[in-house]
């Protein structure tokens, strides 16, 4: 399937620092203004290197941001079926760069090995919660990309990235290890209002331009698969591509 992406914005910034810094004031600025519009703001994060690095920034900005984090709904993309105390843990990783230190309490966790049987029993879970949720979408999902291309743990040519009619997906033999997660399905990927695509460094250069390469499969770059709401709903997705320079290097 050959999808044509909607014209995104590409924000670069010099270093992965300015990077993190700038997602980060970004994020805080959209929060702020969502409650203050009386909207209580829904989030999904992602796992990676320069998700951690937003994620600390984050935690330091956010005291001067005037947001309420007792009131932003957290959920994530994808997540490793490790022990709940897995340094792998996703989930993990977000509490302690920042969501302990701000005070978050609508954290939505996908399943660890403590809370599911499989993979497939994680995955049915959180599709539960996401429908009980009302299923309205993201306000702000921040996604990695990995140097293949995968987003959330949708991996190039892998059964899971082909999940239809899901909101979430077990994932057996990820590439990357762990080989157990658990994701997000595309369709549920694509119900956001703004989707920001993270990706810092040379690594992350080549999968970035097949990404937004005016042609290409979805199956060979998953990433390619998140082009936000159907045009057909009336309500565009933002799509931005926050870069380094080095990852922008490609394009
Ligand atoms: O495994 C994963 O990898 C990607 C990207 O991670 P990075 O370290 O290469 O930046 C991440 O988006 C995803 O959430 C995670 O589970």
């Amino acid at each position: 399937m050959n999808v044509v992406p909607p014209s995104p914005r590409i924000e670069v910034q010099p270093s992965p620092e300015a990077l993190a810094t700038a997602v980060a004031g970004e994020l805080l600025t959209r929060l702020a203004d969502l409650q203050a519009a009386g909207q209580v703001p829904q989030i999904g994060l992602t796992g990676g290197t320069i998700a951690e690095a937003i994620h600390r920034e984050v935690a330091r900005l956010s005291p001067a941001s005037g947001v309420d984090w007792g009131t932003v709904v957290v959920w994530f993309g994808d997540e490793r079926f490790v022990a709940p105390d897995s340094p792998d843990r996703n989930a993990g990783q977000a509490r302690a760069a920042f969501l302990d230190a701000v005070g978050a309490t609508q954290v939505h966790e996908m399943a660890s090995t403590a809370t599911a049987s499989s993979v497939e029993e994680g995955a049915a879970a959180y599709a539960d919660l996401v429908r009980a949720h009302g299923s309205g979408g993201f306000d702000v999902l921040m996604l990695g990309i990995g140097p293949d291309g995968h987003v959330a743990s949708l991996f190039p040519g892998h059964p899971a990235a082909a999940t239809t009619d899901a909101v979430a997906v077990g994932v057996h033999d990820s590439p990357k290890p762990p080989p157990d997660r658990i994701s997000l399905t595309f369709e549920c990927l694509n119900r956001a209002d703004t989707v920001w695509f993270l990706a810092a460094g040379d690594g992350k250069a080549d999968a970035v331009a097949r990404a937004l390469a005016p042609e290409g499969s979805v199956t060979a770059t998953p990433a390619r698969g998140v082009t936000g709401r159907d045009p057909a709903s009336g309500t565009a997705t933002e799509i931005t591509w926050w870069l380094d320079t080095a990852a922008a290097s490609a394009l």
